[in-house]
């Protein structure tokens, strides 16, 4: 495996001030893109940073980020910097300082990555981003420390006075900044809603690593890499029903047939062979195994020529795996065949992670008790099958009722063990919705509030201050589910430390009828038999009706005309 380069000394100033005119005033840097803020995006671009410092008011941020003000606040983007700058007199001349502006909603680490690898590859000052109108965005570069604190020196009020004669630029694809509603409208339309979980979950803590017995372990993920304890085969072994040879032919017929399971008596001479079953190991002095399709016999049966040259039949010892070998890299799902090649390589315990333990709760007050103001849970049951088939050992939960005080009970130090804790229902902002306050009230991080999703985009990701996920999915059975297939594989793969699979996609044929212009649409989906897949349009979130049948879920992008993610 291709060992991952250490990445150079990095610090970051990110500007998170302004007074964002064009959005009449709001807080830009704290809206909401694809469920994440706009300077939680910022702080996901720079995850090697050793010291990240943010310039702007009082957020509530990250415990190792410094903070800090320009002087006199909205005093403009160069008093920003230098004021950023400041905090970090401490780093050497020579590290790599990325500058970044905090309304960039699709800038990445791997964006941060390729301008502080030019950077050090040119030697320049400092690397600009070109955005897709080749304009420099002065506010997505990375600096040499020593430059920028001799730039800050001469620069006046505008950032463009701060930019050295000899700096480069480098294209970067797709990283618009947001200034407008509609800036921030489109950026909502195309931010992925399985990025930002991807993106969100970088944030999670995977689980302990624990021994356990391999009969044990489906569903859990390898914390280290499956070993050969054994060789396989471990003896030398016929891989076909036919003759054991010694030497060269013609061959004369010797002894009773090796059986599999059994020892056969050695042949002795050279010029003799014994039948010989699949699976038998070979008897002592025999050279190779000839399959009976390619042996001709003289009529009495006694001498045995061979009717095709140099093909050998046997498998021989440690000829899939030696002693040692991996046979599955860490962060494997544990499957029925990792299992069964664990048991034939000899390997009786894995280290692994999982599986992942899940309690689903329900909520609300009118749920539980079909009377005259209550309905049937109809939601945690599917949500429950999904958590298994994504290999999670499910626990059935309390039901909630409304208040923040049963809903942060279920969250706090006394729930049962595990790393998942779901809770459908309260996701909303209703007078009834209590899962911000009881989170608030327990101090875990919201990760996720809500996704431009339908149904579901009203769902939650919080870290809990024990190291376990809540996930909130809407009260609708039908948002709950889709919530659940969107959320669970990503929190599963961070939380069990799995490597993720690639994407599946499925030709959606009316997927233009089905999608939703600005947002991401869960619809059922059934091949259509000739290799396509039809949607079927969900009637009502509030029953299942609409997923009778279905054979999967489809992630339709926004205005799509086709193209749609398999989520289950
Ligand atoms: N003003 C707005 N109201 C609502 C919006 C909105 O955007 N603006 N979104 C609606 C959608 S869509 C959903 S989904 C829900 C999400 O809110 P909650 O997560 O707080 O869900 P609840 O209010 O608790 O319940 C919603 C609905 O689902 C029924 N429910 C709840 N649990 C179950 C269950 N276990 N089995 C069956 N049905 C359940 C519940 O009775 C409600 O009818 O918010 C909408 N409102
Ligand atoms: O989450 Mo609601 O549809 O979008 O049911």
């Amino acid at each position: 495996m291709d060992q991952p380069s250490t990445p150079a000394r990095l610090a970051a100033i990110i500007l998170a001030g302004g007074r964002a005119r064009r959005l009449a005033g709001a807080d830009k840097p704290a809206s909401l893109v694809g469920g994440r803020r706009l300077i939680d995006i910022a702080l996901a671009a720079v995850p090697h940073a050793e010291q990240i410092v943010v310039v702007g008011p009082d957020r509530d941020l990250p415990a190792r980020v410094q903070r800090t003000r320009e002087n006199p606040p909205f005093a403009g983007p160069v008093a920003a910097v230098a004021a950023g700058a400041a905090v970090l007199e401490d780093v050497p001349d020579d590290c790599a300082v990325a500058v970044l502006a905090a309304d960039l909603p699709f800038l990445t680490a791997e964006h941060i990555d390729a301008l502080a690898a030019r950077r050090a590859d040119v030697g320049a000052p400092v690397v600009l981003a070109l955005d897709d109108d080749n304009r420099p965005q002065y506010l997505v570069g990375v600096w040499r420390a020593a430059a920028l604190r001799t730039a800050l020196r001469t620069a006046h009020a505008s950032m463009r006075s701060l930019i050295p004669d000899d700096a480069e630029t480098m294209r970067l694809s797709g990283i618009a900044d947001v200034d407008t509603p509609e800036d921030l409208a489109a950026a909502r339309r195309h931010a992925d809603p399985v990025a930002a979980l991807a993106a969100a979950a970088t944030d999670l803590d995977p689980a302990a690593p624990r021994h356990t017995g391999v009969d044990e372990s489906a569903g859990a993920v390898l914390a280290e890499p499956l070993r050969a304890a054994v060789a396989f085969p471990a003896f030398d072994t016929a891989a076909m029903d036919g003759y054991a040879v010694r030497g060269s032919g013609p061959w004369r017929l010797v002894g009773s047939a090796v059986r599999a399971g059994h020892d056969g008596q050695p042949l002795t001479e050279p010029g003799t062979a014994v039948s010989i079953a699949t699976g038998a190991a070979l008897p002592p002095g025999a050279d190779r195994v000839i399959r009976h399709e390619e042996v001709a016999a003289r009529s009495d049966g006694s001498v045995l020529t061979s009717t095709r040259s140099g093909r050998d039949d046997t498998r021989r010892r440690g000829s899939s795996w030696a002693v040692g070998d991996v046979l599955a890299a860490a962060g494997t799902t544990v499957d029925a065949a990792l299992i069964g090649t664990a048991r034939g390589a000899g390997v009786a315990r894995l280290v692994v992670r999982g599986p992942l333990r899940a309690t689903v709760h329900t909520s609300g007050d009118e749920v539980g008790s079909p009377t005259a103001s209550g309905i049937t849970d109809t939601a945690s049951p599917p949500v429950a099958t999904l958590l298994s088939g994504f290999g999670a050992r499910v626990a059935h939960g309390a039901h909630l009722p409304d208040s923040p005080a049963a809903l942060a009970g279920a969250l706090g130090p006394d729930r049962p063990p595990g790393e998942l804790v779901v809770v459908i229902g309260a996701t909303g902002r209703g007078a009834a919705d209590h899962l911000r306050a009881a989170l608030a009230r327990i101090g875990a991080r919201l990760l996720i509030d809500g996704l431009p999703l339908r149904p579901g985009g009203s769902l939650l990701i919080a870290a809990l201050p024990d190291g376990g996920v809540l996930l909130g999915l809407g009260g609708n059975p039908v948002a709950a589910v889709a919530g659940a297939a969107l959320c669970v594989p990503t929190l599963r793969d961070a939380l069990l430390g799995a490597r993720p699979g690639p994407p599946e996609y499925l030709s959606v044929l009316d997927a233009a009828a089905v999608a939703h212009p600005d947002l991401w649409r869960v619809v059922p989906v059934c091949p259509d038999g000739a290799g396509g897949w039809l949607a079927s349009a969900i009637t009502s979130t509030a029953e299942l009706r609409s997923l009778i049948g279905a054979r999967t879920l489809a992630l339709v992008p926004p205005a799509s005309a086709g193209s749609a993610r398999r989520l289950v």
